[in-house]
């Protein structure tokens, strides 16, 4: 598996070549990403309620297929979504609908009031869906303040694909950035995560395969 570093748009071009020249759906990856997400968190924390903040974008939708593989080997899961399922599209809209129809627990915080700061504060891990490689600048809104309240807790913190507020190129941790036990990478780690403050940030960097074959990975560098 490749492990030479990629950068922002190299990663988001081996999606796009993946999916457009060589015929695999996003979906597909999705389900590698979040598959193989779901067994490296079962591995670092064996035992413990889960909560999983998403996001609007595709770092969400990795956290609903997350949800579900926890769900499957008995493990007590929680989404928590910035966006109501409705306003989500393409695969993240797919799995969080396939999560809710399951009874997978989501709580929809898509208004200032209905922040529940404790509710995410109980939980033994959280894990950071929020933002991904689509991520621009500073992050806004709720998910600067989820950001802030995940780090202010106890729990064991895991980034999925990157911590969001990192900027996965330049390795500046923007304010606030999440501060990352581990972090699961899809692909290739990311140049960020040994510049800057990347490496203060990112916690331990587990790489994982979403069957992308490497020389498919090697075309977008
Ligand atoms: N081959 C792969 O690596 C795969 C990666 N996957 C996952 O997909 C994300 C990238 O998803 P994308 O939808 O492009 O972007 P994000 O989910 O990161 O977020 C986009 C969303 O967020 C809004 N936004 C952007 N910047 C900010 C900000 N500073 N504050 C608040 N909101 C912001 C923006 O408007 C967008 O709507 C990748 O990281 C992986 O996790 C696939 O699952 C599988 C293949
Ligand atoms: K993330």
């Amino acid at each position: 598996m490749s492990t030479l570093p990629l950068s922002r748009d190299q990663v988001r071009r081996v999606d796009q070549i993946s999916i457009e020249k060589y015929g695999i759906p996003g979906l597909i990856l999705m389900e590698n990403a979040g598959r193989a997400a779901a067994e490296v968190i079962h591995t670092v924390a064996p035992a413990g309620s889960i909560a999983i903040l998403c996001g609007k974008g595709n770092n969400g939708g990795d956290g609903y297929v997350i949800a579900r593989h926890l769900d499957i080997v008995g493990r007590k899961v929680k989404l928590f979504s910035t966006t109501g399922l409705s306003d989500l599209g393409g695969d993240a809209k797919i799995n969080a609908t396939i999560a809710d129809n399951l009874g997978i627990e989501i709580e929809v915080c898509d208004r200032k009031d209905s922040l529940n700061a404790e509710a995410i504060l109980a939980y033994s891990v959280i894990v950071d869906c929020l933002l991904g490689t689509g991520a621009v600048g500073n992050p806004r809104g709720r998910i600067a303040d989820w950001v802030r309240i995940a780090n202010a807790s106890e729990a064991m913190r895991i980034a999925i694909d990157l911590p969001t507020g990192l900027d996965c190129d330049t390795g500046q941790a923007n304010i606030p950035t999440f501060v990352a036990d581990h972090t699961i990478t899809m692909v290739a780690p990311k140049i960020g995560f040994n510049c800057g403050e990347g490496s203060t940030v990112v916690g331990k960097v587990h790489q994982v395969g979403i069957g992308i074959p490497c020389r498919v990975v090697d075309e977008a560098r």
